[in-house]
């Protein structure tokens, strides 16, 4: 039976290489698919993974009509046994629900890989829906970690190193980035709820208000 499947997790958890390892086992059976993402930081038309690996896609902008694209290559003759999506918390309502129809109609897997939530902790739009039509929801095994070394489940944005809660919901960008650009950070929720990134909790920890109190110093309880 074909699938809409869902595999989600914080950026940097290995989404994109989970994506093409599948694409490689079942290319190396034979079998064709069909490889699309929206906003990859590798440009238009690529889904790349930090591990270096690159493959060629299709880009499923705004307007970009899955069911439509997909039954115009089977009815010009093209073959496909599969489908890739990723960057999907990118993609439309809209699109997620094309994306069950080539599922149920044209009775093909659809492998779909995205973060589910904001720098907010709000759920994209294209994860929602995935939340809600997914025949199945994987979370990714290699667990990213927060700085603190509790599994990462949220994603921070930061402006000029500090966290931000505010701004637009897409910003395409990166983890480990200079404080001179918009980077992002996987946290834990604890850290995420204090806004305490690896550079404020290091900061934190050599500031003078935070070092121990000398208990000789320390005025006694009744004084
Ligand atoms: N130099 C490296 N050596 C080993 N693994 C790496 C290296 N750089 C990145 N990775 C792995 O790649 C993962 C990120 O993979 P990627 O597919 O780009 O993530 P995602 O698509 O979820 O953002 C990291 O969590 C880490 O496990
Ligand atoms: C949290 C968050 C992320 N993004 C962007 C940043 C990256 O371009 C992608 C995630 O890619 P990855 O392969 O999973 O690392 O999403 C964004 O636009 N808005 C956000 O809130």
């Amino acid at each position: 039976m074909p699938e809409l499947v869902f595999f989600s997790g914080t950026m940097d958890c290995g989404k994109s290489t989970l994506a093409l390892q599948i694409e490689h086992n079942r290319s190396a059976r034979g079998l064709q698919g069909m490889i699309f993402t929206r906003n990859d930081r590798a440009g238009e038309g690529k889904l790349s993974s930090r591990l270096g690996l690159v493959t060629d896609s299709v880009e499923a902008g705004e307007g970009f009509d899955f069911y439509a694209h997909i039954v115009a290559h089977l009815s010009a003759g093209g073959r496909a046994d599969y489908v890739i999506a990723d960057e999907a918390q990118f993609l439309t309502p809209e699109q997620i629900d094309q994306l069950a129809r080539v599922v149920d109609d044209l009775e093909l897997d659809v492998f779909a890989f995205g973060i589910t939530t904001d720098f907010r902790t709000k759920l994209f739009p294209g994860s929602q829906r995935l939340v809600e039509l997914a025949d199945r929801i994987e979370v990714l095994q290699v667990e990213a970690l927060c700085w603190c070394g509790a599994r990462a489940t949220h994603n921070a944005r930061t402006v000029g190193g500090q966290m931000v809660v505010e701004g637009a919901q897409v910003v395409v960008g990166d983890v480990n980035q200079p404080e001179t650009v918009v980077g992002y950070e996987v946290l834990c929720r604890r850290h995420h709820r204090r806004r305490l990134t690896a550079a404020a909790a290091r900061a934190a920890a050599l500031s003078p208000d935070v070092l121990p109190v000398d208990p000789v110093s320390e005025p006694s309880a009744g004084a």
